[in-house]
């Protein structure tokens, strides 16, 4: 089947960028974006692509170049649903926050709304995927609600997880390592739903590339790489602390056992702890159903991932109130980052969050700058832990719109994302304008070491022995 025309409910960081790209690559199929968010639908619309509601690299190009052609950004879902021959789901799944499965399982309800609306709405077949991250066996929900509607529509239901990583998910979706497709392996029906996705891939990705399986191992694939992506991060972050009780250097140990071609070099950096709205999310989702049929062992071994980088956060925190002389009352503290990771405007989970909030509960005065999250969302993520008034956090932390000002008569800098701007800032006007003596916190090891001391700083890398 050729498909002409696309849906995608969920203008969000997978939504968007995912969309745009499949229309730069296939300018034959009409692609529409909709959202229930009015606003974000019209920062996409917006004429300011600086605005965008997602910052990636690359990104507002492809929008430029595609939006009015070919992709449209609207919040009119019931009419997009009946236009679309395919309908992508990419809507949150985020941890549940209330009822059974509290704080662990995902929240299926905007999933499921999704499915009501398509089952509702759809008068001709429809093929319907998977793009949000779901616990293993969904599909099966999500074709008990479309298949009980009575009008006699037939929709074929596919996985297609997405593996972009935000900060470099134009490159991730142009040449991804590869494209996953779950179907209905029994069917004829459901392997032709299967191929004319392949066909919309394939319009820029090797076929090699493009991998088929049934339902419920393309759902599950989605889980373990996120589990074994984040069991790495705490593997390493593990190890840093020994490092640092040794004189071992953890980006020594890194590089020596990255050469091991089993082992491999990617995602061995040290850092204060991994944030991102899915690997915490998505390893407590496995933990709970691995708990759901029994496996408790299974549950215990992937929540000492989650174990391991709560204790990363905490151990960074403490670390600073305990060189700071056992407290940071009314000690100001610079820093430098607060996205979970460099090249994003996105703070979901990012450590920076937990160690303020530990920061604050020792009542130190932080000042903040980040090169891309704006004021409001550093508030946001703070008052969304409830752990004291929202006027405190605004009291005792400020958000600065340069580095100098962010750092002017501190005590300490602490370095919470790995921005490479970071390292061509002049240290030495900092270092003048800091009390004495100054200190640095560097949570994801971007800076030089010798200079830094040269300079004057006493200096904490993460990992970091001697
Ligand atoms: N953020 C990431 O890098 C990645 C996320 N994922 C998965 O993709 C899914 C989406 O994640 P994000 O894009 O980050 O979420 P997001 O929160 O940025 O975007 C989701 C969007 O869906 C919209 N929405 C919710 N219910 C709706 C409804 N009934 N009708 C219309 N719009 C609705 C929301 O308003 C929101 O704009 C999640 O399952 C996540 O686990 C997968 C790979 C990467
Ligand atoms: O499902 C998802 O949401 C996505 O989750 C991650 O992507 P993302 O969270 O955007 O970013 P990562 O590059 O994986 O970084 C996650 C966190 O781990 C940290 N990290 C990563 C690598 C490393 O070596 N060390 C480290 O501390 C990062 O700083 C960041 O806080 C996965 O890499 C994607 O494949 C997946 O699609």
């Amino acid at each position: 089947m050729n498909i002409k025309n696309i849906c995608c409910i969920g203008a969000g960081y997978v939504g968007g960028p995912t969309m745009a790209v499949i229309a730069k690559q296939c300018p034959n199929i009409k692609v529409t974006i909709v959202d229930i968010n009015e606003a974000r639908i019209a920062a996409w619309n917006s004429n300011n692509f600086d605005a965008l509601p997602v910052f990636e690299p690359g990104l507002a190009e492809i929008v430029k170049e595609t939006r009015g052609r070919n992709l449209f950004f609207s919040t009119d879902v019931n009419k997009a649903i009946d236009e679309a021959e395919m309908i992508f789901i990419s809507v949150n799944t985020p941890t549940k926050t209330y009822g059974k499965g509290k704080g662990m399982a995902a929240d299926l309800k905007y999933i499921e709304l999704c499915a009501r609306q398509i089952a509702q709405v759809a008068k001709e077949d429809k093929i319907v995927v998977e793009k949000s991250t779901l616990p293993v066996r969904t599909a099966s929900a999500i074709k008990s609600i479309l298949d009980n509607t009575g009008n006699g529509v037939q929709f074929q239901i596919l996985s297609n997880p997405e593996f972009l990583a935000e900060g470099t998910a134009v490159q991730d979706l142009l040449f991804p390592d590869r494209v996953l497709i779950g179907g209905d392996t029994a069917t004829n029906e459901g392997q032709k739903a299967v191929q004319s996705l392949v066909e919309i891939y394939t319009n820029w990705i090797p076929k090699a590339q493009v991998l088929t399986t049934n339902l419920w191992s393309s759902e599950l694939s989605k889980l373990t790489a996120n589990a074994f992506l984040a069991q790495r991060v705490s593997s390493i972050n593990a190890m840093s602390e020994i490092c640092e009780k040794t004189g071992a250097d953890v980006r020594e140990v890194s590089k020596a056992i990255g050469m091991d071609s089993r082992i491999g070099s990617k995602f061995l950096n040290a850092s204060v702890g991994f944030g991102g709205s899915c690997f915490q999310k998505d390893i407590l989702n496995l933990v709970y159903i691995a708990k759901s049929y029994g496996l408790d062992e299974v549950a215990d071994y992937w929540e000492q991932v989650i174990i391991m980088n709560e204790h990363q956060k905490n151990r960074f925190s403490d670390n600073i109130v305990k060189t700071l002389y056992n407290t940071v009352s009314g000690k100001n503290i610079a820093f430098l980052g607060w996205a979970f990771k460099k090249d994003t405007n996105d703070t979901r989970e990012s450590p920076a969050i937990k160690v303020a909030d530990n920061l604050l509960n020792e009542q130190a005065l932080i000042s903040v700058f980040d090169p891309k999250v704006v004021e409001e969302r550093i508030y946001a993520d703070l008052e969304y832990l409830n752990s004291r008034d929202p006027q405190e956090n605004r009291t005792l932390l400020s958000v600065k719109k340069d580095q100098y000002q962010a750092c002017h008569n501190v005590h300490a800098v602490a370095i919470l994302t790995e921005w490479d701007v970071f390292k061509t800032y002049d240290w030495q006007k900092i270092y003048n304008g800091m009390q004495k003596p100054a200190f640095i916190f560097d949570g994801r090891g971007v800076l030089d070491k010798t200079l830094m001391e040269t300079i004057g700083f006493t200096y904490y890398k993460i990992g970091s022995g001697n």
